[in-house]
């Protein structure tokens, strides 16, 4: 009995392997056999199903010269480095890699940046790739707390939160969205207490960093010389435009989103060079490497900020290679490892809310209570449609080996694209001022014709009802699917230790739908995309929505409100923006950690340049707000700003307060 039930394990084992690597239901085709595995087994077979994606790919993409990781970075080594520096910057992702850069400049100025991860891989250059770098060792791959009123279809009800553990950070593994927020997102920092923040002081950086590549953008707003190149997207699918003729029939603009106006569709634009990834690793810190001045020493994970009796920053402790090295600064330490990571090491060096750091014994330098506070992030849930053959990216298909041949030997086609190929924004009745509450993001695949879904339930930590009954019968199909993005919420949540041990992840709660406004703009969200889809462009195409047993929906009528509110809070993810955890403000704001100079508050020489900076999270995706940012703290630090820059524009009027 023993034997029959070990050999029966085995065989449903590897049926659900060969089933996921295959992209087709296990081979007994029913939830039997799923649920006779383990749960170790299922993690292991989820985890080598993704790996074995993952090097077939690298395989293939090392067979082509051409796809080689287009830049090298002049890394020092540890041994090399000199005991002091002028500034030493903790993280190189968005916002540490574009600091390193800029202050470099300056040649009399020494700068060590230090990174907890390693370099880009052959993969992480490749646009289509982009989703398979989650929970790779690219990725420091979090998972949120079990959500109380999200995340139903997820094991646990906990939200994968990847973040990029590599020199470029989340510019390293993101989907190269270029997007630079809402004009009024700017302003509001400076209204909530950053002073000197606003649309104005803020947009001529974005015409200094962006190489734009982009002939239809909106004239006066673009920069063409900038070190983060901007392609436009280049190949679309059948489903891609009839979402956009869609979206026109239903009487919506489309256009430049990041011009005069957000509030329209457009194809996407990303921070792609040459049909590779343009992260800041590639655009600002390869130029910069080779400076003499600047140290870049990688898989070094800081611990904590050192500091003196006068509560000044010295330095920071480090570990590499199983050794702890201290290095100190003339000037600052410049903390810039992202917002989950940040508020981590702050705690870890005594600057946090006090009840917090007493828990773990950690000796309070300062109490701040906006440490970790004030969480915000982008919430999304996924509507799914299928469409008529050949209309969409599958992955078994002939044109997709035609795409990955034209791909290795030119870099352009549907390969240079992450499959987020149109993006738009819209107003909810529950948006609380001028600005879009939604962002849309078209993807030009659904699950199972994308990735196998075995690396899909793995990644997304799926649970089975919605792998196994919603899911897998449409596996293989063409269809597109439409991400209804929370740009606006009005929930946050916290970022807590969970240890004193550094190497602990941070404990991540979003939240999400504390305020039920929140839940009720996805729903309208959802609402806009049944009507776009209604139109005669979608319906050309044959677009029908996933009608498979959604479990708990499926007991509410079909696409009615209780219906949709419920797909929302079962189909529930962040889309990886999150910000604010140690917000700027001004002296009459408890919560602010830093001033608007991004210096942290009750202590000397230490400064905050990243996403935990932002007063308020910005109306769309983060990258490209996180690398402004930056640019303008190197100035800051530096001691020079551009001049101001008056585009049209005025949101001064109806700037609403959304108690
Ligand atoms: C999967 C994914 C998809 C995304 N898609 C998009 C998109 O399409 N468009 C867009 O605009 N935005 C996107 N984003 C968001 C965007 O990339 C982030 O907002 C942005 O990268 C944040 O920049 P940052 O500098 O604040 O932090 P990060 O870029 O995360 O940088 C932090 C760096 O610090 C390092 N670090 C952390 N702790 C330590 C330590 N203790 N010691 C040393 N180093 C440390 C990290 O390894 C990392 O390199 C996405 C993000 C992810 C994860």
């Amino acid at each position: 009995q023993l034997l029959s039930s070990a050999f029966t394990r085995i065989r449903d084992f590897r049926n659900n392997l060969m089933g996921g690597i295959l992209g087709m239901t296990p081979i007994s085709g029913d939830m039997r056999t799923y649920t006779g595995l383990t749960g170790a087994a299922q993690t292991i077979g989820n985890m080598q199903s993704l790996e074995m994606a993952r090097q077939f790919m690298t395989v293939i993409a090392s067979s082509f010269g051409p796809l080689a990781v287009p830049y090298s970075l002049d890394f020092t080594l540890s041994s090399n480095m000199n005991a002091t520096y002028d500034y030493i910057i903790v993280g190189g992702g968005s916002a540490g890699a574009t600091l390193a850069a800029r202050l470099s400049e300056n040649p009399n100025i020494r700068i060590l940046l230090l990174e907890a991860g390693g370099e880009e891989n052959i993969l992480s250059t490749i646009p289509v790739a982009a989703f398979l770098l989650q929970k790779s060792p690219l990725d420091w791959a979090y998972q949120s707390e079990p959500q109380a009123r999200a995340a139903f279809g997820l094991n646990e009800n906990r939200i994968p939160c990847p973040r990029g553990k590599l020199v470029g950070g989340g510019s390293g593994i993101n989907y190269m969205l270029y997007v630079r927020g809402n004009k009024m997102d700017y302003d509001r920092w400076g209204q909530l207490g950053a002073a000197g923040w606003n649309y104005s002081s803020v947009s001529p950086y974005f015409i200094k960093m962006e190489g734009s590549r982009d002939p239809e953008g909106d004239p006066g707003y673009h920069g063409t010389t900038g070190p983060l190149t901007v392609t436009p997207l280049q190949e679309t699918f059948a489903v891609d435009r009839a979402f956009m003729q869609g979206v026109q029939q239903y009487g919506l603009k489309v256009g430049d989103v990041n011009g005069a106006e957000q509030q329209k569709f457009t194809y996407a634009r990303y921070t792609i060079r040459d049909g590779k990834r343009c992260s800041t690793a590639r655009a600002y810190l390869a130029p910069a490497s080779s400076r003499s001045n600047l140290h870049v020493v990688i898989f070094a994970r800081v611990n904590k900020v050192l500091f003196d009796s006068n509560k000044r920053a010295i330095g920071v402790e480090f570990n590499k290679d199983g050794r702890t090295f201290q290095v100190f600064t003339r000037q600052e330490v410049i903390l810039s490892a992202g917002a989950l990571n940040t508020p981590q090491l702050l705690m870890l060096s005594g600057i946090g809310p006090r009840d917090q750091l007493a828990q773990f014994n950690i000796p309070v330098i300062q109490h701040s209570p906006g440490v970790g506070n004030n969480l915000q992030e982008h919430a999304f849930s996924l509507l799914m449609f299928t469409t008529k053959f050949g209309t969409s990216f599958v992955y078994t298909r002939v044109k997709t080996v035609v795409d990955a041949a034209k791909y290795a030997f030119s870099g352009t086609g549907s390969f240079a694209s992450p499959g987020l190929n149109v993006i738009g924004f819209w107003r909810s009745k529950y948006a609380y001022d001028e600005r879009p509450d939604i962002q849309i993001h078209e993807l030009d695949y659904i699950p199972g014709g994308s990735f196998p879904n075995m690396v899909l339930g793995y990644i997304l930590n799926l649970n089975r009802d919605v792998l196994f009954k919603y899911l897998a019968p449409y596996m293989l199909s063409d269809g597109t699917m439409y991400a209804i993005t929370l740009v606006r919420p009005r929930s946050t949540g916290t970022v807590k230790l969970t240890s004193a041990d550094p190497r602990t992840p941070p404990k991540i709660d979003y939240n999400l739908f504390d305020d039920p406004r929140d839940l009720e703009a996805m729903v309208e969200g959802c609402k806009l995309i049944l009507n776009i889809t209604e139109t005669p462009a979608m319906k050309a195409i044959n677009t029908k929505q996933f009608n498979t047993p959604l479990i708990p929906c499926s007991k509410y009528p079909f696409n009615s409100d209780p219906y949709l509110r419920c797909l929302v809070q079962t189909l529930t993810y962040t889309i990886y923006h999150p910000t604010s955890t140690a917000k700027m403000g001004d002296d009459n704001d408890p919560m602010a950690v830093l001033d608007p100079y991004l210096r942290v508050r009750g202590v000397a020489g230490l400064r905050v340049i990243d996403a935990s900076a932002m007063p308020e999270v910005p109306t769309g995706n983060t990258n490209v707000p996180t690398i402004v940012l930056a640019e303008r703290a190197a100035d800051l630090i530096k001691g020079q700003t551009l001049r101001p820059q008056s585009l049209p524009y005025s949101s001064q009027a109806s700037i609403l307060s959304y108690s």
